[in-house]
């Protein structure tokens, strides 16, 4: 018999090591109430906020992909990244702050929370700092985990229906974001071809911490976190 050997990608190592924490925020209220159309909508308005100036630190995140990129093809692609976040991701949060009485000013002053903070520092430093794959690796969690969500709760045709968090629903659970988040997989498979097992961890270590940050965030806005003093 032949002897075959299937090659293990490295995300799925990746996607092995934070399985467990992704599976805990599903189960987290913020998202099971979300699914269930229960949430209420001032813990999705408080989300919202958050989540906007989160994402102007994310596209930062994406313009770093694109500085360090190795060539042309890359390099539009964290562009193409960096645009869809400013535009199409951001833009559905400025339609629903609208349906709350938000307006963009409002929006865009946003104080960060604490985990807000050290979730966009955290990835902020890996870009300043760190290597494409480091890049990569850190904001994998992001996409991958939100695609997980979108795809589970597209399945619930009530879900995906509901008047007010359908449309969240619909963005994650969009072919469109499903395609971007497989090439982004496909990027760091490639980056992390060679690499020796150090390098390998260093990547799985920003990896899970943007995993847990993830978590941290839902827990964040479930609470409706504010700065103790
Ligand atoms: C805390 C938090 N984590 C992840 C996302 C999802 N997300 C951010 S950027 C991007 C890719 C292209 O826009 C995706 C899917 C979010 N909104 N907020």
């Amino acid at each position: 018999m032949v002897n075959m050997h299937v090659k293990e990608r490295f995300s799925d190592r990746l996607y092995e090591g934070s399985k467990d924490i992704w599976e805990q925020s599903h189960r987290h209220p913020f998202l099971a109430e979300l699914k269930a159309g229960t949430l209420d909508p001032e813990r999705f308005k408080y989300y919202l906020m958050q989540d906007y100036v989160y994402l102007i630190d994310y596209a930062k995140m994406f313009a770093f992909g694109s500085i360090k990129a190795g060539d042309l093809e890359m390099m539009g692609k964290f562009s193409a990244l960096c645009d869809s976040t400013l535009n199409v991701e951001m833009g559905l949060h400025r339609q629903y702050a609208e349906k709350f009485g938000v307006t963009r000013e409002q929006l865009e002053s946003t104080e960060p929370s604490p985990t807000t903070v050290a979730y966009t520092k955290y990835l902020l430093d890996v870009a300043a700092q760190g290597t494409l794959a480091e890049v990569t690796a850190a904001v994998l969690p992001c996409m991958w985990s939100y695609r997980e969500i979108g795809v589970l709760f597209t399945q619930d045709s009530a879900a995906m229906e509901h008047p007010l968090y359908g449309e969240w629903i619909r963005m994650y659970g969009s072919p469109e974001f499903s395609e971007l988040t497989d090439w982004c997989i496909g990027v760091m498979d490639r980056l992390a071809e060679g690499l020796a097992e150090p390098e390998l961890a260093k990547l799985e270590r920003h990896f899970l911490i943007a995993s847990k940050l993830e978590y941290m965030f839902w827990d964040m806005a479930y609470r409706q976190e504010e700065w103790p003093v």
